[in-house]
């Protein structure tokens, strides 16, 4: 059968459906239309909607089976010719312009390139994608930028709050502004220029990395591991079931919350169809060990996992780094942004006054009662129905709901409930079982919180932003079993559905990439790397204070101002 032809499409045209309301991405070449496809969308419809005015491809190709690739080629309406241009999507901010304001030209063509990297920092809390941005506003053309000359003297990590002349500090705006260039400043200068041509060798490179990951076999899953993982499982359970048996509470809690530190990893395994590479098999792999035996959602885990591979440490748009009024990693977030995921404004309220300044205290204490939080999280997506309600995965939401059933009669009736004597030492066990699950949390945040969390445009290729906002961890190999995969995430934001057991042979490869391209590539030991996020919450916390001196300067400005005038 002659292969189906698509009419060549303009940008402009694109565009312009765009403004329309479509949902409409660039994959190889292809122009696809997905907005009949939005509401049955395994993935959710944000995954989808961050691409939106964008080549997907590399993201497409990270996330998806050759399948669902297959499938996507029937919301093909064009084709495209040459290099595409990134828009900034319209849920990001983005601002699309319909046919009739303006007619197709390639001089239009080269302002509307322009306009969406002068956009690049624009957020989606701005009214329009093209506010200025404090580094790029007074560029004209972004493939003449100029890396900066200090470049390699540029100390890695985030800038001081010392380095802030008092002139810019003398308002909290133009403070927190200040740091915005200061940081993206250090990214342009730490990292590959962002112009297209460097970009497309880099993504050029990057894909024929993925060809040899294919040919060397490394999508092809270790199932032999995978035993040895089960045997860890069982005899961690077994532990506890004995310990209950025998009254000692307090080891049994202990081997119940090390069973549940362990089972994540392979959650998390399945969740990316990183071990039979089977959509729903893999998913139900993933429910029986999230919700049937850990009582948490495996679809909440999802809804936000998929828009965090996407949109990685985005400030407004990354949900894994939203944790306002508790948590802040990015000085961004002392402006009340708009997350986009949760679709509300993160205040940065007065109790967020008081617990950003004492966060770097407070960071482990928190992770410690995170699994208590995922419960309610999981209880909310799965009653308010927030998943896939329709398409392949419509059933994935009652599986969930019977194994929640399942996990609170065994666990909350049978364990603690029923085996269990008194209230103090079923306290005492919920608290303990749960709090040993604390390494997990931290392993997770310790992969992104230290990273980048500047916004470097629409033109930035996938695998530099999963590279500069992403950090793994040296462990031996002994200990990848406490790690679980998680050690190796910077390789696995690149290639999410390698199997984990074939991480660490791919991270040879991925640092000859790196520095074939001149990525750096972010490994820190586990207690440096721990350091490093202290160091940046305790950065935020800094940056807090700056900016409450900076509000009171200005207040107390206004107020003898006022007094002058009576
Ligand atoms: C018309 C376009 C699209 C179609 C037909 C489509 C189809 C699918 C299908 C069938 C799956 C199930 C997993 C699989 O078999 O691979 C899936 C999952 C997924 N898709 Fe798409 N997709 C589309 C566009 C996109 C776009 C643009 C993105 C953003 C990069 C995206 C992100 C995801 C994610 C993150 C998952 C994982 C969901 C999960 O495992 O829970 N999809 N998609």
């Amino acid at each position: 059968m002659a292969a189906k032809t698509y009419p060549l499409m303009s940008r402009r045209e694109v565009e312009a459906l765009i403004a329309d309301g479509r949902s409409i991405f660039i994959l190889d070449q292809h122009v696809v239309k997905a907005d009949p496809w939005l509401q049955y969308h395994p993935g959710g419809d944000k995954a989808i909607l961050h691409m939106v005015g964008r080549d997907a491809t590399d993201e497409v190709t990270a996330l998806h089976s050759a399948d669902a690739r297959q499938q996507m080629n029937r919301y093909r309406i064009g084709k495209i010719e040459g290099r595409w241009a990134n828009f900034v999507p319209p849920i990001q901010g983005g601002k699309f312009r319909p046919l009739s304001e303006l007619s197709d030209g390639s001089e239009e063509f080269y302002t509307n390139c322009t306009t969406s990297i002068l956009s690049s920092t624009a957020s989606s809390s701005h009214s329009s994608s093209r506010a200025p941005s404090p580094v790029f506003d007074d560029t004209t053309d972004p493939t003449l930028r100029k890396r900066h000359a200090s470049s390699s003297e540029n100390p890695p990590g985030p800038a001081s709050v010392s380095s802030i002349s008092s002139a810019d500090a003398d308002d909290g705006m133009s403070f927190l502004d200040t740091l915005t260039s200061e940081k993206m400043n250090l990214d342009l200068d730490k990292y590959p220029s962002l112009d297209f041509a460097t970009q497309d060798t880099i993504v050029a490179k990057y894909r024929d990395l993925h060809q040899r990951i294919k040919d060397e076999g490394l999508y092809k899953c270790s199932y032999r591991a995978y035993a040895i993982e089960v045997c860890r499982y069982s005899m961690l359970a077994a532990s506890a079931l004995l310990f209950l048996h025998w009254g000692w509470y307090v080891p049994s809690a202990i081997c119940l919350g090390a069973f549940w530190h362990q089972l994540v990893f392979t959650a998390h395994d399945a969740g990316h169809m990183g071990i039979t590479h089977g959509f729903h098999t893999d998913t139900v792999i993933g429910i029986i060990i999230a919700d049937f035996l850990g009582g948490l959602s495996l679809g909440w885990w999802k809804r936000n996992h998929n828009v965090h591979h996407i949109i990685t440490n985005s400030p407004e748009h990354d949900p894994d780094i939203q944790h306002m009024p508790f948590m802040a990693v990015s000085h961004r977030l002392l402006t009340s942004l708009r997350s986009t995921f949760y679709e509300r404004v993160m205040t940065y309220d007065a109790l967020a006054k008081v617990t950003l300044r004492i966060q770097p205290y407070t960071y482990y204490l928190l992770l410690s009662f995170g699994r208590f939080n995922l419960y309610a999280l999981s209880f909310e997506f799965l009653l308010r129905g927030q998943g896939p309600r329709k398409g392949p995965a419509w059933w994935h939401r009652w599986l969930e709901l019977a194994g929640q059933l399942f996990f609170w009669t065994w666990f909350g009736y049978g364990v603690v409930y029923k085996s269990i004597p008194t209230n103090l030492d079923r306290f005492v066990f919920v608290l303990i079982s749960h709090m040993v699950t604390m390494p997990v949390h931290a392993q997770i945040c310790l992969s992104h919180f230290a990273m980048s969390t500047s916004e470097m445009g629409p033109h930035e290729s996938f695998p530099q932003k999963m590279l500069r906002t992403t950090m793994d961890i040296d462990c031996p190999q002994w200990l990848d079993f406490f790690h679980g995969g998680l050690q190796f995430q910077a390789i696995h934001h690149l290639y999410p559905r390698i199997p984990r057991h074939n991480l660490r042979r791919t991270q040879r490869l991925v640092q000859d990439f790196c520095n074939d391209v001149g990525i750096p590539y972010a490994l820190y030991g586990f207690v440096d790397g721990n350091k490093q996020v202290v160091g940046t919450l305790a950065d935020v916390s800094r940056q807090a204070a700056v900016l409450a001196k900076c509000q009171q300067t200005i207040a107390g400005r206004d107020d003898s101002i006022h007094g002058h005038s009576h």
